[in-house]
This record gives C-alpha cells, sequence and structure tokens, in this order.
C-alpha cells in the first residue's frame, strides 16, 4: 500500500478552529449549533459540547427529569460509512451492562445524522486530567490498575444468557476513561471500537455456536482499529479481535499516566521501572509493553491474576520533590492561547519500514497515522513527536530546536506558559520530551514553533491571485525588557542552511527584513503556509529591548507589505530563540530504575 504523499512538513496537529479558512470556520460553528439547537428541540435542556475525537463531537444535556445525558454526533466530513459505524457503536454500548460503563439510552437518525444517547459520565478524562497534573503517583495507579482489570474480566465474562461472548472495546486510553474527583466515579466510554471477539486470550476461537463456527471466516478479522497511539501490535497489523487488544490498552494508559505522556511509545526510554511505581506493577507493566508476545501475553496473564493482591501493598503518598525542568520556561499571565504547534525538520526522525501491515486506510485513526508521519518511524521519536504534540496542549507559545551531534544533544528553547497552576505538569511534560530526545541516536536538527492560533493573520487570494484586504493586517508583539546585560547575549536565528522540509519561495526581500529583524533583541516565530486560495501567517513575537519598540514595528510592517507578493505554494518558517545553545546533554538510551520504596515508612 502506497503511502500518502506529504507536502508539507510543518503540519499542525490538531486543527484549530482558529486555523479554518473563514468559510470553513462559519460552517463549522454554524453546524455546532445547528446540533444544539435539535437537540434543545427534541426537549434537552443546558446543551453544550463536551468533547471531540477523531470521530465525532459529543454534547450534553439534562432531560426534563433533570437526568445528564450524553449525544455523540459523527464528524460530517467522514465518508458516510465511517459515520454509520456509529449505530455499530451504538450496538455494541446497549450489550453492556457494567457500573463503569454509561448506560446507553438510545441511537437517533435526524435524516442521515445518526445520533447516539447515553448517561453522562460525570467528572473529566484521564487525559486532561494527565495533563493538569502531570506525572500520576504510585497508589492512584494501583487503583486504577484494579479497576481497569475487573472491567477487562467483565468484558470477558461477557454472555448473550446462553453462551459466552467476550467483548473487546479496542479503544482503551485515558482520554476514554471518564472520572469524578469528588465521588472517585470511573466510566470507560468511546465504544466506537468494540466488536466481539473471535478468539479468546489463548488465541483459540470463540463462536457463540456451532453455525457461527462453520460460516465464519476465521482469517479474516472483524477488529476496529483504536488509537494508534494507544493499541498493541497485534490490533495494529489486523490480527483477530481479542481480549488481548483491551491489556494492551490498559497497560498503555496505566504507562503513559504514570509518565505523564500521551502514548505508549516512550516505554523503551522511559520505562515503567523508572517511574518510582513499586517493583511488581512496574514489571508488569513493562511486560505487558513488550514486543516480544510471549512475554506480552505472561504479563498479561500476570497482571490479570495478581492485580488485586498486589494493591493490598501499603502505597502512602510520598511526599512531593520538586522537580526540576530540564530546559527553563517562564510564565506569561496574559490571556491564554489557542495553543498549535508547528514542526520541521521531522525528515531524519523516519526510518525506512515499509513492513508495517496497514488496514483500512479509510479510517480516521489511520488518516492521522499517515499526516502524523508515523508510519514509517521509530518508536522513540514516536514518542518524542508525540511528547512534542503534548506539549502545545498546554497554553504555551515559544521555540525549541533539538540539534543532535556527535555525543550530545544540544537544546535552544524559548517557552512561556500562560498558567502558573500547570508549572508542575508542564514540567513533566518538558522533561519527557528531552528524556526521549536523548534516546535519539540519529544526527539531524529538529525545531518546532508553539504559538497562538488566534493571531493567525489569513488573507484570502483573489481570482487573479492578489492577496484581497482593506487594510494590511499588522503583526502584534509583546514588549518584554530584560536586563541589559542579557540583551548582549548572543541570539539568531538559525543559520544552518535550507530546510529539506520547506518547500515555500519566499520573496528576497521578506528575508531581508527577517534579517534586520534579528539585530533587534526578540524571540518569536513566523510560519508562511501559502495555499492555492490563501496565505497564513502563523506568529509570535516577544522585543526583548523596548527601546527598540519603534524600529521593531516598523520592519515588522515591513515585512507585511512584502508577504502579500509571496506567488508560491509551500510552507516556510523562522524562529529565533534568545540564547544559542541554552542546554547540553548527553545522550541516554534508558532512563535508570527507580522504584516506590519497599519501606515507605522509612521515607516519610
Ligand atoms: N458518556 C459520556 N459521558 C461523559 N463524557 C463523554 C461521554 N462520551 C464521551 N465523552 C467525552 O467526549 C470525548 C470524545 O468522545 P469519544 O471518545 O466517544 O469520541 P471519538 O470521536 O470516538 O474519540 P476518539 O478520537 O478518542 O476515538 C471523550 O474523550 C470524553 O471526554
Amino acid at each position: 500500500m502506497q503511502a500518502k504523499e506529504i507536502r508539507n512538513f510543518y503540519i499542525n496537529e490538531e486543527q484549530s478552529v482558529y486555523l479554518l479558512s473563514h468559510h470553513d470556520a462559519k460552517k463549522h460553528r454554524q453546524w455546532l449549533n445547528i446540533c444544539i439547537k435539535k437537540l434543545t428541540l427534541l426537549g434537552y435542556e443546558n446543551v453544550e459540547m463536551i468533547g471531540s475525537g477523531a470521530f465525532g463531537f459529543v454534547f450534553a444535556g439534562h432531560d426534563d427529569t433533570g437526568l445528564p445525558w450524553v449525544f455523540k454526533f459523527s464528524r460530517i466530513t467522514l465518508a458516510q460509512s465511517i459515520r454509520d459505524r456509529l449505530e455499530d457503536e451504538a450496538y455494541m454500548l446497549s450489550q453492556i451492562n457494567n457500573p463503569l460503563v454509561p448506560e446507553f439510552y438510545a441511537f437517533e437518525r435526524i435524516k442521515k445524522q445518526g445520533i447516539l444517547m447515553m448517561a453522562r459520565a460525570m467528572g473529566e478524562d484521564l487525559e486532561k486530567v494527565s495533563l493538569k497534573k502531570g506525572r500520576i503517583g504510585a497508589a492512584k495507579i494501583m487503583t486504577l490498575a484494579v479497576r481497569l482489570r475487573n472491567v477487562l474480566l467483565d468484558l470477558r465474562n461477557h454472555n448473550t444468557g446462553i453462551t459466552a461472548q467476550p467483548i473487546v472495546h479496542g479503544d482503551i486510553k485515558p482520554s476514554n476513561l471518564v472520572w469524578d474527583e469528588a465521588s472517585d466515579a470511573l466510566s470507560l466510554v468511546d465504544w466506537g471500537s468494540s466488536v466481539y471477539a473471535q478468539i479468546d486470550s489463548d488465541g483459540n476461537p470463540i463462536a457463540s455456536n456451532f453455525m457461527d463456527l462453520m460460516s465464519a471466516d476465521l482469517s479474516t478479522t472483524n477488529a476496529r482499529m483504536g488509537d494508534v497511539y494507544f493499541i498493541g501490535e497485534a490490533q495494529m497489523s489486523g490480527e483477530q479481535s481479542s481480549p488481548r487488544f483491551d491489556e494492551q490498552g490498559v497497560a498503555a494508559t496505566l504507562y503513559a499516566l504514570a509518565s505523564a505522556q500521551s502514548c505508549r511509545f516512550g516505554v523503551d526510554v522511559i520505562p515503567a521501572s523508572s517511574l518510582g511505581l513499586p517493583i511488581e506493577l512496574a514489571k508488569v507493566i513493562d511486560g505487558m509493553l513488550s514486543k516480544n508476545k510471549q512475554v506480552r501475553n505472561s504479563a498479561g496473564d500476570y497482571f490479570m491474576r495478581n492485580i488485586t493482591s498486589m494493591a493490598k501493598a501499603y502505597l502512602p503518598e510520598l511526599p512531593k520533590k520538586v522537580v526540576k525542568a530540564a530546559i527553563p520556561f517562564w510564565f506569561s499571565y496574559d490571556e491564554e492561547p489557542e495553543t498549535v504547534v508547528y514542526s520541521s525538520r521531522k525528515q531524519f526522525l523516519r526510518q525506512a519500514d515499509h513492513k508495517q501491515q496497514l488496514l483500512d486506510v479509510n479510517d480516521a485513526q489511520l488518516d492521522r497515522y499517515y499526516k502524523e508521519f508515523l508510519f514509517d518511524t521509530g518508536d522513540t521519536e514516536k514518542a518524542f513527536l508525540a511528547s512534542i504534540s503534548r506539549l502545545a496542549k498546554y497554553p504555551a507559545v515559544g521555540g525549541l530546536s533539538f540539534h543532535w551531534k556527535d555525543e550530545s544533544l544540544f537544546v535552544e528553547s524559548s517557552l512561556i506558559l500562560y498558567n502558573e497552576t500547570l508549572a508542575a505538569a508542564f514540567t513533566d511534560a518538558v522533561n519527557n520530551t528531552v528524556m526521549l530526545a536523548q534516546a535519539i541516536s540519529q544526527k539531524g536538527l529538529f525545531k518546532c514553533c508553539l504559538f497562538d492560533a488566534r493571531k493567525t493573520i489569513q488573507l484570502e487570494r483573489d481570482r487573479t491571485g492578489a492577496f484581497k484586504f482593506e487594510s494590511l493586517p499588522e503583526l502584534d508583539f509583546e514588549t518584554v525588557n530584560v536586563n541589559a546585560s542579557d540583551v548582549t547575549r548572543p541570539h539568531s536565528y538559525f543559520e544552518d542552511g535550507k530546510d529539506p522540509d520547506e518547500q515555500l519561495q519566499l520573496p528576497k526581500k521578506v528575508i531581508k527584513c527577517v534579517f534586520e529583524l534579528n539585530q533587534i533583541h526578540h524571540t518569536g516565530c513566523i510560519i508562511f503556509e501559502a495555499l492555492p486560495d490563501r496565505l497564513k501567517i502563523h506568529h509570535y513575537y516577544r522585543l526583548l529591548d523596548a527601546s527598540k519598540e519603534d524600529e521593531f514595528r516598523r520592519l515588522l510592517n515591513k515585512l507585511m507589505q512584502y508577504a502579500v507578493n509571496i506567488t508560491d505554494v509551500g510552507v516556510a518558517g523562522f524562529m529565533k530563540l534568545p540564547y544559542k545553545n541554552t542546554r547540553e546533554f548527553s545522550l541516554c538510551e534508558q532512563q535508570s530504575n527507580h522504584y516506590y520504596p519497599k519501606n515507605p515508612k522509612m521515607t516519610l
């Protein structure tokens, strides 16, 4: 199967509504409003959007008795065949009767739009919790492990009343677990990848009756793709669906939460054994995430059998150590940005490995797999890219450059976080990025910019290709006066030659302006994304020398005047970081073991 060609390497991760064209953004908002209106007309009150995923949008509202409901709509941009899966999801959800699973209410169809209705799980999903809290401690991970194991057991023991009919959820991950801190209630949501298991955990076929066994094509899989950042190898490569899939989801979830990552791929570099978990739990998680099928399965069996007795251990919360950020960041108290990350020079992170057997490309998750460039990238590189995406889930702007040379990794950075309460969690996210970078052994350069999508300037072209505007929009900037002594420290744009991943030819005058700007002490980035019908200019600028404010503004205005002469299509950008080679790190393949103490009382 041929991979789709990827043209632009400054790929923004999740399309922020602010980056859509005005037309698309309007359509999107209108559609959300129609959904809300429809639900209100059906008699539900206080309708609001509470979540979205690759497949759909989720709204919440109350029925006339005050009971909280959830309504899931499939994305209108997806193929009808994919949208129709919402009905399958409704069916699978209706089969499950478990206190940890929201009750199925109804599946309705308004014209082509299906709506899945179910009970609302109160609280927040664990991905959001993880983003706020950073690494989750031993006791909480252990409690969650026991609860998830009990759900797995329940799914395995599912029966139709007459015969055994184990169910696979197929997409267990932090964002599909909703947790209410006040009541400690936990729910497993999103049954869109759920199917009946075809084989049991030992690989033996399951058939609810003899006819099924006769008619089923024993070699084809009914498996659905779960989130490519969390599913195990068997599900990814299209094996027959089995309860092992969910063991993988559980292990990946526990690992991601304990390590403050948004995927499973970092496990070789930051193993569960390095996260301060009890040794037995850490080993079982690492085992379950192993590449070796036998190790994986026996760890899975061990987990299912022993987690309840492991959880009897005394695991008091240990005094929190203040973790220092491996690279510095600063705070801003202005309005929080809508952060988007663009990255470049990913090319070298690829490893030619087209052996991956891919399932149905007509799948939103797989589409994401392609777009995010994961199909021929090693696990550590995937984890690194995922850690960069995770940084953009924080209200932060700035830039990072990673330069892998001989024996060291050099990181230049400028990061500003707009919410001080997130400092500890952001520190964990930043430190993971550095640890993962330390484990990349190829030589090369990677850079990324985080900016506020709300500030992106968009100019549409008319039929002749000229940009339409009444008055030329201005590139804005913040002024922060830093010490005079700092101003003299060296700083520079990337002067490392042309980025092979960028194709946009910028007018010479634009480049000249950028170099003139470089003479003034500041930090920031500017990315020109030229599409056939419009130009997006993503940017953020912080002037660090207030005495140069007028000159800085004049140059930015000039830059805009020249930018409207862009005729080419593609992406190009510049980033300026305040100091050169801010930090040097040694390479490190794997973090060392660190377990929860055998005798926590001694530590307390
Ligand atoms: N019953 C529910 N109660 C409360 N919140 C819910 C419920 N169902 C979904 N959500 C919230 O909505 C989000 C998106 O829902 P869901 O995962 O079902 O959508 P999706 O499009 O299938 O997402 P994904 O891309 O993760 O597969 C969830 O992460 C969760 O926060």
